[in-house]
């Protein structure tokens, strides 16, 4: 397990700001084996910078991370894999050559690391580049690549920074069936993404960070509860002001007004759309993680 609690960061500020930024004001969340875990948050949330503390690239002020129940080590981080927001490939150096290499520097013997990197190459469908430099790729397949190399070594946890950013749908898949294989196999996972959808779609748990600060943090279905369902109804040309005094939010779309309460008599909603218009849907749903974080951050 992976335990992460209390993080503070400040950066130092320069003369125009001598007070510095508070990157991380008390990040904390736990990642269990075979956990995948969505770490969430607008621009600047904090993100990066939590993932940088747990890979040892920067010092907390505060805080601590334990790995098995015990502090965090130089040796562990070694076994962990890192896709750093930066990235961090050899341009000219060719992808086979690359992947076998990064399995030498975290360990592997000559032919451990090409094993794996010739399972890599084919799992990650990267079997027609394996010759090609890293820098005449996609970008789509240099983070294959990436993560080719940040998996090369078998890695017992594995921490991603926005893995999946800029991929077309064929990757994101090929990613995506990777990281859940290794999940499948014990592996914590944490990465970081602005993919909403996605992150829902694939993760156990979901940290939600804004400012420095975790605002929730729990299994979609722990977040869905506490943020409740909603109540959709859709009426074809209804009467001006139906919806009036309702406590909900209207959109107009041609002819149709689409309301969604989060409480209110449902009865009464009801009987009102039906004397207003044609009443096209009438029902609960349960909110999406887009619709859970605009809460949270709000
Ligand atoms: N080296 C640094 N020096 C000064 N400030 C920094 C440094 N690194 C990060 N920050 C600031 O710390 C805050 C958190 O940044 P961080 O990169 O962790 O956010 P993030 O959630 O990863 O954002 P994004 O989604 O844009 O990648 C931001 O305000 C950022 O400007």
């Amino acid at each position: 397990m992976l335990e992460i609690s209390e993080l503070r960061k400040r950066f130092a500020g320069g003369p125009e700001s001598p007070e510095g930024k508070l990157a991380l004001d008390g990040i904390g969340f736990t990642v269990r084996q075979g956990e995948m875990y969505g770490f969430v948050g607008a621009n600047g949330a904090g993100k990066t910078t939590t993932m940088r503390i747990v890979m040892g690239v920067l010092q907390a002020d505060a805080g601590a991370v334990t790995w098995q129940g015990r502090p965090l080590t130089y040796a562990d981080r070694r076994r962990f894999g890192y896709m750093p927001e930066e990235r961090g490939l050899y341009q000219k150096m060719r992808v086979a050559e690359q992947i076998a290499y990064f399995g030498r520097l975290h360990g592997l013997d000559q032919a451990a690391a090409q094993k794996a990197t010739d399972d890599l190459i084919e799992r990650l469908g990267l079997g027609e580049r394996r010759g090609d430099a890293v820098e005449s790729l996609s970008l789509g397949n240099q983070q294959r690549v990436q993560l080719a190399v940040a998996l090369v070594h078998d890695p017992e946890v594995l921490i991603l920074d926005e893995p999946f950013s800029g991929l077309d749908p064929l990757a994101v898949e090929t990613l995506a069936t990777a990281l859940q294989e290794r999940c499948r196999g014990g592996v914590p996972v944490i990465f970081s993404s602005h993919q909403l959808d996605l992150v829902e779609r694939l993760c156990d748990s979901v940290g939600i960070v804004a400012s420095g600060r975790m605002v929730a943090t729990g299994t979609v279905g722990d977040l869905r509860a506490a943020v409740g369902r909603t109540l959709r109804v859709v009426v074809r040309d209804p009467a001006p002001g139906w919806a009036d005094g309702l406590p909900g939010e209207i959109a107009v779309r041609g002819d149709r007004h689409e309301l969604v309460v989060t409480g209110g008599d449902d009865q009464d909603i009801l009987r009102r759309a039906m004397k207003a218009g044609q009443v096209e849907h009438f029902g609960y749903e349960q909110p999406t993680l887009t619709e859970i974080f605009k809460e949270a951050v709000a």
